[in-house]
């Protein structure tokens, strides 16, 4: 950590004197501009030293050899500022202290690649236009452009990773071959970070590594070691990700290097990640660029998206590729991009960090702000370095861009590295690296959401403590009556009703997994094994409980057959009533809405259950098919055969039962009789009668029980079709909420 500081105090030192106004001439329009008399000189940051066009030549002329050093291959317009091989005199050497294993990049290579949503946007189905680009081994390469430009377009049709709906034209290499890179061998990591915070660092890590590694326990043990040291996170490694009780849970800039840890445990050749810096302060942005400069100096190859940098960690990137409205405005060193704005017309100002000037220049949204603030531009000067409407820069950008050297550089580097010859012998083919068993991952995710449940106490354990204390109410409310029907209703009921009190850990289940299985650590019917698997205890432990509270207080029959069939039916209850809570957060992913439509639900059970109402008195919600005209209760029930109306109330019908709990009911009254005065007594079912409709045939109970599991069995039938189907739904859903907020704190910014 220390090590990483002093980096970043040096390369602060290095580039701030460029927006330092201390020693700078006073004027507002001081440019990083070329130098008087030399044409062909490039611009650089101001401290940059002087260099030669012939090095950039020289290393395309040296083609694959140059690039096929293994560890960062450098770029020669950073050699002041961004170097980690190359000796500066302002840093510490940064390859001494990497002691990870080398990992063995691989170059990435994308061709007239283009990416459409057909019918889904108004003015142009293209997201990418075109893009021509390449990453390669030890170097950090970013996709930059205004928002919604079409950077994690880009970066996901790279990794192969685009939605359903987009559709992608072009090729992209990997070390020269067109085939898709196999499990195992690459790392994507997503914006929003989905940690599962009751877990330590360490051990989010071990079970992933479980989880995406085949072989033995010490070679994962060492992968985890290895991603804790490359994202300097061993100060964190015991620490729980959310926190605990009165202790705060890590921060951003933690959260987003445990994502990428997570993905390194596989020692992957490439590593995405889209938006590293997302939500993140200026240091732990520098941190975070510093530890991944320092990751690409042990071979890995990085490509990221960017929104916007400081200007120190502009100067830590390799290769920019800028892009407006999909189209590629300019790949190439960091550097050559300020002379191609500088050659366009748009030299960024001394004062200014390049990747705000770029924006700037490219940002349609900013003509709306240069319009407001017309005045006081009128009173202040120049408000701006781009004084032309932002439409005929982006044009004027595109179009030097196309005639440039760099847009040729680019052509015949790429000519070079998707050549087949490429391929032998130092750019071996990229090969699987074996996938876990789908048993050891069930056992693991079991596992897994069992140290998660018995840690996540606001949502498991305060479930049950609030479960038993309803239990003792309802027990104590009804223990006087002599027929307490009622007490079960009202018990099954809200005990049910309490389980809401989980949606939000399993919406957070249900992200995590999503994000997994969209890397390929898991599947669908692997996360439903383990998650009922893992709340199969948990569920018995409520119901046992709370059942022998409530069994004893309000008096039911003494007998334990009858009491083991009360408990299971509750739990067998809950396990469905689980299966609901599963789909329901499936389909809304958000707690509050969750929460509400749950409610709503169990509210429309309780009112179908038969209690209010009996059930054979439930007027029919909807009008008669075959005149499709709502009818009069009377009308209905002359005109519609009982079966017939029955089917009506289908969807109220199936849940039924669980609210309801008929078995429980049949468990207590049948074969039980009351005494009617002095010498008549009369069977439970008759003392029940025009109170509630229960079956007389002793095998009604176990009927119920089945009908229960098979619910329990149906709606996660439903949730493995609905996850299997779209787990990247889930990915893209949350990607869509989060780009949303972040648009919208970028506008409030
Ligand atoms: N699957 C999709 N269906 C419809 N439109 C899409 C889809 N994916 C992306 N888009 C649209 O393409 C445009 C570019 O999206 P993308 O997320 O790639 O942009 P971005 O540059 O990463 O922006 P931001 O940083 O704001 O997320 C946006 O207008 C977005 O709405």
């Amino acid at each position: 950590m220390e090590e990483i500081q002093s980096y970043s105090d040096n390369y602060r030192s290095s580039s701030s004197s460029a927006s330092s106004p201390a020693g700078r001439a006073p004027s507002g329009n001081f440019f990083y501009l070329r130098k008087p008399g030399s044409q062909r000189r490039p611009i650089s940051f101001e401290d940059s030293p002087e260099w030669d066009d012939a090095e950039i030549d020289a290393q395309l002329e040296e083609g694959v050899d140059a690039i096929n050093v293994g560890t960062a291959a450098t770029s020669p317009y950073l050699s002041n500022v961004n170097s980690l091989s190359i000796a500066s005199p302002s840093l510490p050497e940064v390859s001494a202290p990497v002691t990870e294993r080398k990992i063995a990049g691989a170059s990435v290579v994308w061709k007239d690649l283009t990416v459409t949503v057909k019918g889904k946007r108004h003015y142009s189905d293209k997201i990418v236009k075109s893009s021509n680009g390449y990453a390669l081994p030890g170097t950090l390469t970013v996709i930059m452009g205004p928002a919604r430009s079409g950077k994690s377009t880009l970066l996901r049709a790279m990794a192969g990773k685009l939605p359903s709906p987009a559709r992608m034209y072009g090729e992209v290499f990997i070390n020269g071959s067109k085939e898709s890179m196999p499990y195992g061998t690459y790392g994507y990591v997503e914006r929003e970070d989905t940690l599962i915070d009751s877990l330590t660092v360490r051990e989010m890590l071990y079970y992933s590594a479980l989880l995406q590694l085949p072989g033995f326990f010490s070679q994962k043990k060492s992968a985890v070691e290895d991603a804790i040291q490359a994202m300097s996170l061993a100060d964190y490694s015991d620490k729980v990700i959310g926190g605990q009780c009165y202790v705060k849970g890590l921060p951003s800039g933690e959260r987003r290097r445990i994502s990428i840890a997570r993905e390194l445990v596989t020692r992957p050749h490439v590593l995405f990640v889209d938006e590293p810096l997302y939500h993140l302060d200026s240091v732990s942005a520098l941190l975070m660029m510093v530890t991944l400069k320092k990751l690409a100096g042990t071979g890995c190859t990085l490509i990221f998206t960017m929104y916007q940098s400081s200007t120190e960690v502009f100067g830590l990137f390799d290769r920019i590729c800028l892009l407006s409205n999909g189209n590629t405005l300019f790949f190439g060193e960091t550097l050559a991009c300020l002379q191609h704005f500088s050659n366009a017309g748009f030299p960024c100002p001394i004062m200014q960090s390049p990747s705000d000037h770029f924006l700037r220049a490219i940002n349609t949204d900013f003509d709306r702000i240069i319009a407001m603030c017309k005045s006081l531009q009128d009173d202040n000067g120049d408000f701006t370095s781009v004084n032309m409407d932002t439409a005929v820069a982006i044009r004027t950008l595109e179009a030097t861009y196309k005639l440039s050297s760099e847009s040729a550089a680019v052509e015949s580097m790429i000519e070079k590295l998707t050549k087949k010859h490429v391929c032998a012998p130092g750019w071996p083919l990229i090969k699987s690296k074996g996938k876990v068993s789908s048993t050891t991952r069930v056992a693991v995710l079991t596992w897994r959401s069992l140290l998660i449940l018995s840690r996540e106490w606001r949502y498991f354990w305060l479930r049950i403590v609030l479960s038993l204390l309803l239990a003792v109410c309802v027990g104590t409310m009804f223990s006087t009556w002599a027929i307490p029907f009622s007490s079960i209703f009202v018990f099954v009921s809200f005990v049910s009703l309490l389980s809401i009190a989980g949606l939000p850990a399993y919406i957070k289940e249900i992200k995590v997994y999503a994000s997994e299985e969209s890397n390929g650590h898991t599947g669908a019917l692997v996360f439903l094994l383990g998650h009922v698997l893992a709340s199969i205890p948990f569920l018995f432990l409520l119901s046992i409980s709370t059942s022998i509270v409530f069994y004893f207080l309000v008096g039911l029959r003494s007998e334990f057959s009858l009491l083991m069939y009360f408990v299971l039916n509750v739990f067998t209850c809950l396990l469905a009533n689980d299966g609901l809570m599963m789909v329901v957060a499936y389909v809304w992913l958000e707690p509050f809405q969750s929460i509400l439509n749950l409610v709503f639900i169990h509210v429309i059970m309780m009112l179908a259950a038969g209690y209010f109402r009996i059930h054979s008195n439930l007027p029919r919600p909807f009008g008669c098919t075959r005149c499709r005209t709502p009818l009069s209760i009377p009308t209905l029930s002359r005109q519609v055969p009982a079966a017939a109306r029955r089917r009506w109330f289908a969807p109220a019908n199936l849940p039924r039962p669980a609210l309801l709990s008929q078995g429980l009911l049949e468990n207590e009254y049948l074969g039980t009789a009351f005494a009617v005065g002095q010498v008549r007594s009369i069977s439970g079912t008759q003392a029940l009668h025009g109170l509630y409709t229960i079956s007389s045939s002793s095998s009604a109970k176990w009927a119920n029980l089945l009908v229960l599991l098979l619910m329990a069995v149906a709606y996660r039938a439903v949730l493995l079709v609905l996850l299997g189907c779209s787990a990247r739904t889930v990915v893209s859903r949350c990607r869509r909420r989060v780009a949303g907020a972040c648009a919208g704190a970028r506008r409030r910014n």
